[in-house]
């Protein structure tokens, strides 16, 4: 029987990535959108400013948009997605964790907390059992779990796979697409002929979150992994698909092709929305590029090409779609895993 979804925040622009991916999903069934107070009340096709590139599904335009607020989302929800502003899902998501909703959301807020997982499904999947920790310190019946930031979930698999060799230090520098920003985040007078080398809060993002996904939990407690991580995050304009310049210094001797093959070799994950293959390596040292490589896997696969050696290590480039697998779709695949693991 299909699990009954909802989503928080569904007519903004990650809302609608959620709503495109969960059309025809084989076991999630969208079954409440909210929305902000201005929304509320209205059918979805009105409320919503639709721009995503398939047309929006027509039982889903005829759907009325409810409060942000547990007392307006049916009790049956077995799962509902987040994307919301991370200022205001801070204050509702406790709300609905406290009224024993699970919660898999894509807002910055509480990413780093130490006892709610973090968690790309090929990558971490056993520090969902942070949930019981959360279970028991914040007293609530539902669960929290969230994905990583776009540009971390776009480097962070080429790490794990490169951790073999002994992960030591990283700096990356990121060519941002603009779509991240969201539709009102940077005007076309500020982006055409041009690129922005700041993006506010994204390099403490990288640098931290990476290191809390490739960590180790022992049941009790998530130990950063110890490689430093610098980053340098950068506006460019493309549209979606952020690309991603590595350099990884390694305890251990490993060449291009010894990278190469733990890249292609690291293994995916059996759920619905996961790739096939999770990294695919071009041995084109022109790829990937954001137009032409972004739509692998649905949106879901990451992709790595450049590898060299460098003094210490290797240096590469990776790219992944951002409001897909660097966003809805990284929340979807989550929800999977949290259905594959029987918590909803
Ligand atoms: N844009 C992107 O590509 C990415 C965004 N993110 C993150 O995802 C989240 C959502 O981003 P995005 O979709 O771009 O944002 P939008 O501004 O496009 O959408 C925000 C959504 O939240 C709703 N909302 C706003 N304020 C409130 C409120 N006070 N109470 C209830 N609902 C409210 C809006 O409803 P209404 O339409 O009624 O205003 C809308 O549905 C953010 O945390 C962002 O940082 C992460 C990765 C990529
Ligand atoms: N900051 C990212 C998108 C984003 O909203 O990230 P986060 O999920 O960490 O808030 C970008 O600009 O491309």
């Amino acid at each position: 029987m299909a699990l009954q979804v909802g989503i928080l925040g569904a007519t903004g622009a990650v809302g609608q990535r959620f709503i495109q991916l969960l059309e025809d999903h084989p076991t999630f069934e969208l079954a409440a959108v909210t929305a902000s107070e201005s929304s509320a009340g209205k059918r979805y096709g009105d409320a919503a400013k639709w721009r995503v590139n398939t047309p929006i599904p027509n039982d889903v335009a005829e759907m009325e948009v409810g409060r942000t607020d547990p007392a307006d989302v049916p009790d049956d929800i077995d799962l509902l997605f987040s994307s919301l502003p991370s200022s205001v899902a801070a204050e509702v998501e406790p709300e609905f964790l406290e009224a024993g909703y699970v919660v898999s959301s894509n807002s910055s807020n509480d990413r780093m907390a130490p006892d709610v997982p973090l968690t790309i499904p090929e990558i971490n999947p056993g520090h969902l059992d942070l949930i019981e920790v959360q279970r028991d310190e914040r007293g609530w019946d539902g669960a929290l779990v969230k994905n990583p930031n776009c540009s971390t979930i776009t480097m962070v698999p080429t790490l794990a796979a490169l951790d073999q060799f002994g992960l030591d230090r990283v700096h990356v520098t990121t060519l941002q697409a603009v779509s991240g920003a969201g539709y009102d985040g940077v005007t076309s007078m500020e982006i055409i002929d041009n690129a922005i080398p700041h993006i506010g809060g994204e390099e403490a993002k990288m640098e931290s979150e990476s290191r809390k996904l490739l960590g180790t939990f022992d049941g009790a407690e998530l130990a950063l992994h110890d490689a430093e991580v610098n980053a340098s995050c950068n506006r460019i304009p493309t549209l979606d698909g952020h690309l991603e310049s590595v350099f990884a210094d390694l305890k251990e001797d490993a060449s291009p092709e010894d990278v190469a093959a733990a890249m292609r070799d690291y293994p995916g994950i059996d759920l619905p929305s996961a790739p096939e293959q999770l990294i695919h390596v071009f041995e084109d040292d022109f790829r990937p590029q954001p137009r032409l490589d972004r739509e692998r896997g649905d949106g879901m696969q990451i992709s790595a090409g450049g590898i060299q050696a460098t003094d210490r290590g290797v240096k590469y480039n990776c790219l992944a779609h951002n409001t897909i697998r660097g966003a809805a779709g990284a929340s979807v695949l989550n929800g999977e895993l949290l259905a594959e693991e029987g918590w909803i």
